[in-house]
């Protein structure tokens, strides 16, 4: 059995907890409070920095000039397509540029993005991989079962999203991270196997986390 196979048993039970959460749910049905998609939206802005990042860190970490060329690649098509998103979004939503960039992150987000680069610094090209695969890939499953709802990919304000996430070119960012895993990982221990896995299911735990933050729009708990 591949290793994504293992993977993606072992976090159906999250990731159908993320796909029936009322924030994707209400992105799909288009009757998402239009608030917390504005929080969602400045949040994720600052979670694909640091994601984007990982892509460096790949290049860096990569056995060969194709796969350094890939994470290259996907670096770029990050900070300057995905964000393009984000920031056509802020802009509709009357968020300045500034504003955009000087969000504080909530502690979800910097929860998420500091055990993330964590595990990039410190790990190998595998360990830095099986910390960003749930990303690309769950998203993708998520635009792909929202795009099903007639009418998901025409909605005035989260139709875009939805037809970003659903793309071909998207799950091709997926397939990819998937197959190299899967090579990097043929003759890899049980050990090993089962430090991924938890790699794997911890960021997907945090998937569901970045949805439900957004959802409650959660801050800190305390007041300065
Ligand atoms: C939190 C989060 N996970 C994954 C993606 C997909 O790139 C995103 N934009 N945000």
């Amino acid at each position: 059995m591949k290793l994504s196979e293992r993977l993606y048993e072992k976090a159906q039970p999250i990731w159908e907890q993320s796909h029936s959460h009322p924030f994707v749910q209400g992105i799909g049905n288009g009757t998402l409070d239009i608030e917390k998609f504005k929080f969602f939206m400045c949040q994720d802005y600052l979670y694909l920095i640091d994601y984007a990042r990982l892509f460096a860190l790949g290049s860096l970490k990569a056995h060969n000039l194709e796969t350094m060329q890939t994470f290259a690649k996907m670096l770029h098509v990050t900070l300057d397509e995905e964000m393009s998103l984000h920031r056509a979004y802020a802009k509709r939503l009357g968020i300045s540029k500034e504003e955009l960039e000087a969000t504080k992150p909530a502690p979800t987000t910097l929860a998420y993005s500091s055990y993330m680069l964590n595990i990039a610094q410190r790990g190998s090209l595998k360990e830095l991989l099986a910390a960003v695969m749930p990303c690309a890939w769950s998203y993708y499953e998520i635009g792909k079962k929202l795009s099903e709802t007639p009418g998901a990919m025409e909605h005035v304000w989260y139709g875009e999203w939805v037809t970003m996430y659903q793309s071909p070119e998207f799950g091709e960012v997926a397939e990819w991270q998937i197959d190299l895993l899967d090579q990097l990982t043929e003759s890899s221990s049980e050990e090993e196997l089962l430090e991924l896995e938890e790699i794997f299911l911890t960021t997907s735990r945090f998937e569901y986390m970045f949805w439900d933050m957004s959802y409650q729009q959660a801050m800190w708990p305390l007041h300065d």
